[in-house]
């Protein structure tokens, strides 16, 4: 029998004894399931001794932790608890938003920072700090946030009481984006919060990204924790091509180590995105199809029913490929056409995506469709054209739309088009990845599907939003004494499957920065792949002063797009009959 005590160096938990009759040596590996109230994380360790409780409880700022340890022939379980001290030991979280009078901190951040309070996910020692340049007070800011906040998940439970704590628990320091002064005088009213707490730090950069870099000098500076961690979320856009990106991640690794740069991208925060990992390697049925031998194209669609209005000074500057493609939709499919990672850890999921983003072929321009909304009139209602914007330029060119064919010059995926689409102003407003599968050989039932076969291969349909869903179109025959068959859906509608209400996908990144979990944020080397991909497209583009298609507002878009996608044998998913 082997008997292990921990005494935790981590502030915040004490663990209790962990003896256990399993743990003998000719275990080489465990399994540790961690069982957090949010989710399950396992931990791969080489043996188990290796077993870093330490690690357990950094990443999981909770009162308690249950922890099952397996065996690897799962005859082997334990059961481990941390638990906070609840003393004047504690660890403290303190946020900062960085730009906490603008869009995004009202309209995202504060809301899903108040989400999870509700939700008690965060430590129960926490503070949040507005910062930017307008004056306001305590109460002022607090009035601010409160028009956002909603009780969206159970009216019942004391959300107003919920709101006023957690609203006690937001304060207000103004100052300027370079000042180590006024970034100094932030330090000490964090530190008044913070008092005798081991203090960690996280400053959510929100705010435009010409002042990325003096913030995050000012705040590493004059405001990081001195016992504790320091992180930083930073907001998109991260550069506008691949040397501006380079640039930028230069001057960031100049105050900051690469693990304490957490850059969002809030697709990846998606419910619908994070489980296509879960779809795949959790399902036997998925994985051995998941590959050019199957799989006859993949489409990654994003549509908006609304333009850029408000949003033109800073659209103009970057365009629909950086604003969706270069960043969104790349992710998705790194995620998607990835290898198996060796882990669920952040690092080893993060290797694999690099390796898709570096195996993808230079895009041609000739491969590349885009175009620009124009007014339309629909019902009487007169639409502005993307032009119409006082903030954009008359006669830009920025595409509010565009259509892709991409290649990934691997063995899994050798010749199949993976389709991008994205736009703005368009009929609807949607995000999916649809997969379209290789036809039957020698079909006997074609004879009885219609003359398109391409209709009635099997096609699975993501829907990250609206309406979450995951629906597989098969081949079905009509009920009745005839033969004929035709396309229906095995259906997965998260509305009627699950009662829980989906978290915002902000909600969850922000949990996982305080948790320093990294896997849903993009690496360095991630970005300069990205960007690599995508920079002489656009480089092409702009040199070229490529006219875009114009298309109505409210429409499907431009008719190119069919024309791209028919060139590589492709029908859009979403503009046939049966969606
Ligand atoms: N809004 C959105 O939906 C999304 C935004 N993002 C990104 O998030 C970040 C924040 O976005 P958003 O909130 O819309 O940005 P805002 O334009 O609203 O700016 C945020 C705050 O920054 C300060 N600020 C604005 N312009 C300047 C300037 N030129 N110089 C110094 N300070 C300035 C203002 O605060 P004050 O004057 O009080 O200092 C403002 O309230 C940006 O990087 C954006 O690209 C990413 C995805 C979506
Ligand atoms: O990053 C961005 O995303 C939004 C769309 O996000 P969603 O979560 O509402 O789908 C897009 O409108 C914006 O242009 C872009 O910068």
């Amino acid at each position: 029998m082997s008997s292990f005590s921990s005494s935790l160096s981590c502030p915040t938990y004490r663990s209790r004894t962990w003896s256990s009759p399993f743990l003998s040596n000719h275990y080489h590996s465990s399994l540790i399931n961690v069982v957090d109230p949010r989710r399950s994380l396992s931990f791969h360790y080489a043996s188990p001794q290796g077993l870093n409780l330490d690690e357990l409880c950094v990443r999981s700022q909770r009162k308690s932790v249950q922890s099952s340890v397996v065996a690897q022939d799962g005859s082997a379980v334990t059961k481990v608890v941390a638990e906070s001290d609840g003393g004047e030991h504690q660890s403290t979280v303190s946020i900062t938003v960085v730009g906490a009078s603008g869009d995004l901190a009202k309209k995202k951040i504060f809301p899903a920072l108040f989400a999870l309070y509700y939700e008690g996910c965060l430590p129960e020692h926490f503070t949040i700090f507005g910062y930017a340049r307008s004056k306001m007070t305590d109460a002022e800011l607090r009035d601010m946030v409160s028009k956002t906040l909603t009780c969206r998940i159970d009216k019942r439970a004391n959300c107003g009481e919920k709101m006023e704590e957690f609203l006690k628990r937001c304060f207000y320091h103004s100052g300027q984006y370079d000042s180590q002064e006024h970034f100094v005088a932030l330090d000490e009213k964090l530190k008044e919060h913070e008092g005798e707490r081991l203090s960690n730090r996280l400053f959510y950069l929100s705010i435009p990204p010409n002042i990325f870099v003096d913030a995050v000098k000012c705040a590493s500076s004059s405001a990081s924790s001195v016992n504790g961690w320091t992180r930083v979320i930073v907001e998109k856009p991260f550069g506008r091509d691949a040397k501006t990106s380079a640039a930028l991640t230069k001057s960031l690794k100049q105050y900051l180590e690469e693990d304490q740069i957490f850059r969002i991208d809030h697709y990846l925060g998606k419910e619908l995105v994070e489980n296509l990992s879960v779809l795949r390697f959790s399902n036997l049925i998925f994985e051995p199809l998941w590959s050019r031998q199957y799989i006859r194209n993949v489409q990654f669609i994003f549509s908006e029913d609304f333009g850029t209005e408000g949003r033109g000074g800073y659209f103009d500057n970057y365009g629909i490929i950086r604003d969706i493609m270069q960043n969104h939709l790349l992710q998705i499919l790194a995620l998607f056409a990835m290898e198996t990672p060796v882990s669920l850890d952040a690092e080893d999921i993060r290797n694999e995506k690099v390796k898709v983003l570096r195996s993808m072929r230079p895009i041609q321009l000739e491969d590349v469709v885009i175009g620009q909304y124009k007014s339309h009139s629909i019902g009487g209602v007169t639409y502005p054209g993307y032009t119409d914007d006082k903030t954009v330029p008359k006669g830009s060119l920025t595409p509010t739309f565009a259509a892709a064919a991409l290649f990934i010059d691997n063995a899994r995926w050798d010749g199949v088009p993976f389709l991008m689409k994205a736009g703005k102003a368009l009929n609807t407003r949607s995000a999916e990845i649809r997969v379209q599968f290789r036809h039957v050989p020698g079909n006997l039932y074609n004879r009885n599907s219609g003359t398109d076969l391409d209709q009635t291969t099997n096609e699975l349909v993501i829907r990250v939003q609206p309406d979450e869903a995951i629906y597989l179109k098969i081949n079905n025959k009509v009920p009745g004494l005839g033969m004929r068959l035709d396309r229906s859906n095995l259906n997965l509608l998260y509305s009627a499957r699950y009662s829980k209400e989906i978290p915002d996908a902000y909600e969850r990144l922000l949990l996982d920065a305080i948790e320093g979990e990294r896997r849903l944020f993009i690496r360095s080397d991630e970005l300069d792949a990205a960007w690599a991909l995508f920079t002489p497209l656009l480089k092409e583009i702009e040199e070229k002063k490529t006219i875009p298609e114009f298309y109505p507002y409210g429409s499907r878009g431009p008719v190119g797009a069919h024309y791209l996608a028919a060139k590589h044998k492709v029908q859009w998913g979403d503009l046939s009959l049966d969606q």
